[in-house]
This record gives C-alpha cells, sequence and structure tokens, in this order.
C-alpha cells in the first residue's frame, strides 16, 4: 500500500480514537464532579447521621459498628475519586498525542494480523474495547524489543510467540498525524534524531516514546535483586531509572505504592530537576531524599557535613573497616556493658539508670540485646505512666491550676469528659501532668536514654566530629541499627540510588544491610566520581554480592545527550577506542579551544560569551568548586546576565546564563558548556580528568575549553 493511503488509514483511525477520547473525556469529567459532591455531601452529613450512644455497653458497640461503616464508606468515595482524577490526567496526557507507534503482530494459528497503538498510557471505552496499550503493558515490549520477524514476549500466563510484521514509530499532535516511519524502511531511529535535537529544558522530561532497546532491560527488569547500571554520561541512566520506577508501579500496582520506593538523589537541586517526569507519566513521585538527608534524619542531633565540606575531606581508607568493628563490638555487647543516661525532668530523677540495669538483666540471656532494649522501653512507659498518676495526686498541681491563665486552663477543660466538679479538676490535672511530662514520653520511645555515643568511641576508638563526616553519620546510624533498630527496613521495596560511584564503601554497605529486603537499582559513571571517598564498580558488586544477593550489572555506552562532535571529544576522553564508547554520528559544532595569553583577554571573551544567546540556548560556565565560581563571578564583574550558583540552596535553573561549579551541575544539562580555564597547570591529574570529563559533558550542542598560556594534556591531542 503506497504511505498516501496508510497516510489516510492511520488519520481516520486517530480521529475515531480522538473522538472516543473526547467522549470519554467528557464523561469522566462529569463523574468526577459528581464524585466531588457526593464526598462533600457525606462529610456534611457525617455528623448528623453519627452519635456516639455510650449510655449502655450495646450501644456504644453499634455506635461503633456504624463509625466503622462511614470510615469505609468514606475510602471508598475518596478512593474512587482518586482513580477518575488519575483517569482525567491520562486522557488530558492523551489528548496531546494519543499514541506514538503501532504494532502488526501475527499469532501462530491466527489469518489476521492485529494492531496494536502504543501511548503514554493505556485507553479503553466501556465496553472495553482496547484503542491505545500502555507504554509498560507486556505487549509494549516488542516495540522496545524492535525485532522484526518471529519474537516473543511475557504475558502473565507466559511466553507468547509471535510474528511482528511491523513496527511504526509515528508523530501526532493532538488529532493531526503528522508522520511515520517504519521499521523496515528507516535505518536510524528518526523519532530518536528529532528528540535529541531539541533545544534543552531546565527540567528532565520523560523518554517514553524513544526508549532504546538496552535502557528498556533495565526499565523492566523483574528478575535481578541488585541491578548496577554503569553508563557513560548521557547515556540516559537518570530517564532509565525514573521510567523504572513508572513501570514497576504498573507493573506491581496491588503491591506497591510510591512510598516504598526510596530515590536516593546527588543534591537537592537535582531533585528539582526531575521531579516532572513521574507526574507526566501519570505517576506519582517516590520518597525522595540525598543521602545526607537520611544520616540527618537517623543521626540524633549531630550536624552532618554539607556537600562542599564533603568535597574537600580526604579519603578514609578504613570506611568498612569501621563498620565491621562496630558489627564486632554490637555481637559481643552484652546487656550489663550497656550505658544508659537517667530520664530526668530538671533536677527530678523519673527513672535512674540502675533500675534499667537490672530491668534488662533479669531477662533470659537467650534473648536478644535488641529485643531486650524494646522490652525495656514498654517497662520504662508503664514505669512513667506509674509516675505520672502518683504525681497527679499531689496537692502541687491544685495550686498551679489556680494560677494558670483562663486560657491554658480552658484548653485543658475542652477535651475533659465532663462529671462532677471534682472529677473534672482531677481530670484536668492529670491533662496538664501528661503534659508536663510529655517530651520524657518522646526521649524514652526514641532510645534517647541510650548513651550511643560512649558506645560509637568504644566500638571504634574514634571521637564524634562537629560536624560529622557523611562516613562517619553512617557508622553512627549502623550502630544505631544493630543496637536498637535491627528490624530490616520492610517498608521500603525499591532502593534506587543515582550516581552510585559516590557513594563511600561503608554507605553502601550501610544501605545493603539496612535494607536488606529491598530491591536495589545503583546506577552511576566511575568516570563522573567527584569525591575522594567514592568507590569503584567493581566494589559496589562485591558489596552487595557480599549480602548475598542476586546482582546483575549492565553497561550503557551511547551518550544522547551529547551531539556527535562532544561525543567524539567525550570518548577521546575516555581514552579512545578502547573505552567502547558508542557516538551516536548527528551533527553539531566541533568544541572550540581558544587560547588566550593573558588573564584580562580570557576575561573578555568570557564576557562576550556570557550573554544570553539568541536562538535561546540555555549557557553555563562550569568552575571546579564553589570557592571558584564565587570568584570568577566577583572578577567578571558580578554581571547582570549571570545567574551565580554557589551552593545548592539556590535552585533557579530557569535562566539564560549559569556560573556553578560543576558539583552541582551533576545530572543536569546545558545546551552551551563553558570549562572555566582548561590550562596545563589546572587540569592535570586523574581527579582533574574527572571533573572536566563531568563538565564537558554536561553539553548537548556547543562546547568551549578555553584556556590561559598551556592547554592542559588532556585536550592537547586533539587541537
Ligand atoms: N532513549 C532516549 N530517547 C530520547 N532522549 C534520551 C534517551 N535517553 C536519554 N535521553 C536524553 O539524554 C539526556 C541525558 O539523559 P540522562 O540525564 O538520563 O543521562 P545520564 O546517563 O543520567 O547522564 P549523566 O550521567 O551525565 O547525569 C536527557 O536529555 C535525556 O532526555
Amino acid at each position: 500500500m503506497s504511505k498516501k493511503n496508510e497516510w489516510a488509514i492511520e488519520q481516520d483511525y486517530l480521529t475515531m480514537v480522538y473522538g472516543k477520547l473526547l467522549e470519554m473525556q467528557e464523561k469522566v469529567f462529569n463523574d468526577f464532579d459528581d464524585a466531588e459532591l457526593d464526598s462533600r455531601n457525606f462529610l456534611k452529613n457525617l455528623s448528623d447521621d453519627i452519635r456516639i450512644n455510650t449510655s449502655s455497653a450495646s450501644d456504644s458497640f453499634e455506635s461503633l459498628i456504624e463509625v466503622e461503616q462511614k470510615n469505609q464508606e468514606l475510602a471508598q468515595l475518596n478512593y474512587k475519586r482518586e482513580w477518575l482524577e488519575k483517569q482525567k490526567r491520562n486522557i488530558g496526557q492523551l489528548l496531546e498525542g494519543p499514541y506514538f507507534a503501532k504494532l502488526d503482530v501475527q499469532y501462530p494459528d491466527e489469518s489476521e494480523i492485529e494492531q496494536f497503538y502504543i501511548g503514554v498510557a493505556g485507553f479503553s471505552d466501556e465496553d472495553h474495547h482496547q484503542y491505545v496499550y500502555d507504554w509498560r503493558s507486556p505487549i509494549a515490549n516488542l516495540y522496545y524489543e524492535n525485532n522484526l520477524g518471529p519474537t516473543s514476549y511475557e504475558a502473565p500466563m507466559g511466553q507468547v510467540t509471535v510474528d511482528l510484521k511491523n513496527r511504526r514509530q509515528m508523530k501526532l499532535n493532538k488529532s493531526k498525524l503528522v508522520d511515520f516511519f517504519d521499521t523496515s524502511t528507516a535505518i536510524e531511529d528518526p523519532m530518536l534524531l528529532e528528540v535529541l535535537n531539541e533545544e534543552s529544558t531546565a527540567k528532565l522530561t520523560d523518554i517514553t516514546s524513544t526508549i532504546q532497546k538496552e535502557q528498556n532491560a533495565i526499565i523492566r527488569d523483574t528478575k535481578s535483586d541488585v541491578l548496577i547500571v554503569e553508563g557513560i554520561a548521557g547515556s540516559g541512566k537518570t530517564s532509565t531509572i525514573l521510567q523504572r520506577i513508572a513501570f514497576l508501579l504498573y507493573r506491581y500496582k496491588d503491591d506497591l505504592v510510591p512510598e516504598q520506593v526510596l530515590l536516593l538523589s546527588p543534591n537537592p537541586m537535582f531533585s528539582k530537576y526531575i521531579e516532572e517526569v513521574l507526574p507526566s507519566l501519570g505517576e506519582k513521585n517516590p520518597r525522595q531524599m540525598t543521602y545526607r538527608d537520611l544520616m540527618r534524619n537517623r543521626g540524633r542531633h549531630y550536624e552532618v557535613e554539607n556537600l562542599e565540606e564533603q568535597l574537600k575531606n580526604p579519603l578514609v581508607l578504613n570506611s568498612l573497616d569501621n563498620m565491621k568493628a562496630i558489627e564486632e563490638y554490637v555481637a559481643d555487647l552484652k546487656p550489663e556493658l550497656m550505658d544508659f543516661t537517667p530520664i530526668k525532668r530538671g533536677d527530678e530523677l523519673i527513672i535512674s539508670t540502675k533500675w534499667m540495669q537490672q530491668t534488662i538483666m533479669s531477662l533470659p540471656k537467650e534473648v536478644e540485646l535488641y529485643r531486650k532494649l524494646d522490652y525495656l522501653k514498654e517497662k520504662m512507659n508503664e514505669a512513667l505512666a506509674k509516675f505520672i498518676r502518683t504525681e497527679s495526686k499531689k496537692p502541687k498541681w491544685r495550686d498551679e491550676l489556680e494560677n494558670m491563665s483562663n486560657e491554658e486552663y480552658n484548653q485543658l477543660f475542652a477535651k475533659v469528659k465532663k462529671g462532677s466538679e471534682d472529677e473534672n479538676i482531677q481530670q484536668v490535672i492529670n491533662r496538664l501532668v501528661n503534659r508536663r511530662y510529655s517530651n520524657l514520653k518522646g526521649s524514652i520511645n526514641n532510645f534517647s536514654w541510650i548513651d550511643i555515643e560512649s558506645h560509637y568511641i568504644l566500638a571504634t576508638g574514634l571521637r564524634i566530629n562537629q560536624p560529622m563526616s557523611l562516613d562517619q553519620a553512617t557508622e553512627f546510624a549502623y550502630l544505631y541499627h544493630l543496637m536498637i533498630e535491627r528490624r530490616n527496613n520492610r517498608k521500603t521495596k525499591f532502593v534506587i540510588l543515582d550516581e552510585v560511584q559516590d557513594y563511600s564503601e561503608a554507605q553502601l554497605y550501610f544501605l545493603s544491610k539496612v535494607y536488606s529486603g529491598s530491591h536495589f537499582t545503583l546506577v552511576g559513571d566511575g568516570y563522573q566520581s567527584i569525591f575522594a571517598q567514592g568507590t569503584s564498580f567493581k566494589r559496589v558488586e562485591e558489596i552487595f554480592q557480599a549480602s548475598h544477593r542476586q546482582v546483575k550489572s549492565v553497561q550503557l555506552l551511547k551518550s544522547y545527550r551529547s551531539s556527535g562532535p562532544i561525543s567524539h571529544f567525550m570518548k577521546h576522553l575516555l581514552g579512545g577506542e578502547g573505552s567502547g564508547v558508542e557516538v551516536i554520528d548527528r551533527p553539531g559544532k566541533d568544541p572550540e579551544f581558544p587560547q588566550f595569553s593573558s588573564q584580562e583577554a580570557y576575561f573578555e571573551y568570557l564576557n562576550k560569551q556570557l550573554t544570553p544567546a539568541k536562538n535561546g540556548y540555555r549557557k553555563v560556565v562550569l568552575t571546579k568548586d564553589s570557592d571558584e565560581a564565587k570568584r570568577l563571578y566577583r572578577e567578571l564583574g558580578e554581571p547582570a546576565e549571570v545567574t551565580l550558583i554557589a551552593d545548592s540552596s539556590r535552585m533557579e535553573l530557569n535562566v539564560p546564563v549559569l556560573l556553578m561549579p560543576v558539583h552541582l551541575a551533576k545530572g543536569l544539562e546545558f545546551d552551551v558548556v563553558i570549562v572555566h580555564n582548561v590550562s596545563k597547570k589546572r587540569f592535570k591529574d586523574s581527579q582533574d580528568l574527572n571533573l572536566l570529563y563531568t563538565a564537558s559533558s554536561r553539553a548537548m550542542h556547543e562546547l568551549y575549553l578555553p584556556y590561559v598560556g598551556e592547554p592542559s594534556n588532556y585536550i592537547v591531542p586533539i587541537k
């Protein structure tokens, strides 16, 4: 059939699907409004419907059943509303372009060829006729695997063998067919090339329609406990893990919610950069934090070093040794050796360490220490409750009541179940005393009566620094985990780590132990390692293998971010042909290496470069560290058009010209990159090479490597 005829057929199908989508949109909007009204009415009537009757035991029992029923009704209403909200979002997305691919599939023993249209979400009508299949559905795998002819896909009932007759990529603009390409005729991936030539965006976007085969394998992996991805800069690691999260939420929709996925990102700026990808795929963002945040949450009141301090920290050779020392220490720790601090309010002793020692020593030897401590915590809560009861009887509280402000009294009185005057007063006193001692309950429940600090010093022979290094915070958190928390974190089913090379061995070991029941996806690039404390991929593998997990390692070797000439330069930095890097040869501007004989001439050049680009390109100048960024900004006369980002607290990325240190640009991308003064003196060792590679690989379309005096040896051979 000619392309013209095919075009007409495709346009007809699109027009039909679009019409169905519009019909469905109207229906979903109406249903949603009805559901909102139902919820509002339900809540309005709730207080009239339920009157707790406590006059007799059976009456109050019936009231409770009624409350329970109402709760269930409310949950159902909420569920319906959320579901409709998701439908609304999905239809909204599909109306922008209902699908991006079509598969012609022949099943064995069937004469007709079946057609499947693939989109960012699935779409069927009320008669269950499926017009569009979700990109995560089993059949869609055929599109990404890209094997024409006899092939197969994995469906819930097992492997299905089929003949893939055609794979068509489709470009749609709402209800209009813009173009289509059949894989059997296209040599390159035209849709991919088109997407890659676009300008950069201040926020990462999804790659659903152009996911590549090797990325798809990572996204859909459900077999590995630990999946390690080593990929060059721009190979789509971050995009892939986000698509993977969306896939997992779809695949395990009945058992997995976004809160059970923990995404550890390299810095707060990065979290902002990626925040729109999952919502654009109709999914909520998972729990997201930096490893530093994780440590801060676990570090009691200690301060943890910031990113800049960490960069300046030298390599600690024994980070894993300390973790092992802590394990041995806890294994040998006897209850009689426990260091406790008493529970006090001011000078008043409420629970003594002697009582704590005796209580813990009364337990059978075989019980594990962390269980003993848990038991002790319960006993301490009981002891405190008893103390509060006795305390409330003392006359001094009545005096305090008399001197209390009306406001405080009314507050306490409001929640009292009213009885005789005397009873009311006693209840108010009970509430008052409970309130006075409430922070002690908190202290008991978070185990602050265990002197972890002194145990840490005994276990490692080290003192605690202020601020703690990230590794020390890790050791401290591990000691806490082994002594007290112990239970594996079952709430987290998937842990996903970007920039894994920047984690120390101790940090990876910690994660592998504390989340021992979780699946891991670890992605990174050894050449972008910026901390002395980082870990090689070989060691990452060994650390996770040691915890008896099924570990799978894969590589991504093509850069999708940078143009052909920039990718060639990156390949050169990685050692040329031996690096295994594959370049997608799409045209672009060659990197430039302008030489300057004086600082003045160089600054004049920079000042010219740092004006907003006419074609809308976003530019960035990257420096080695924050101090250098600040200094250069001053030296350039603090130009108004340039936005300086010197620490991770400032997040504004959507500006035409930026000046920032490389470590804050990790994971981000820009149309134009200028690396600050790539001279022989400044870029000489392997750490400098990593910086140069990380900085250069942020560039999509233009790369400038100016220098004053002699060029760095790393850029000499290609000049
Ligand atoms: N299959 C793809 N289709 C279209 N664009 C892609 C694809 N894979 C990656 N990209 C694009 O390439 C760029 C780099 O992707 P991403 O940031 O995920 O790479 P990365 O490996 O995490 O990079 P880095 O290590 O430098 O942080 C992004 O603009 C992304 O949209």
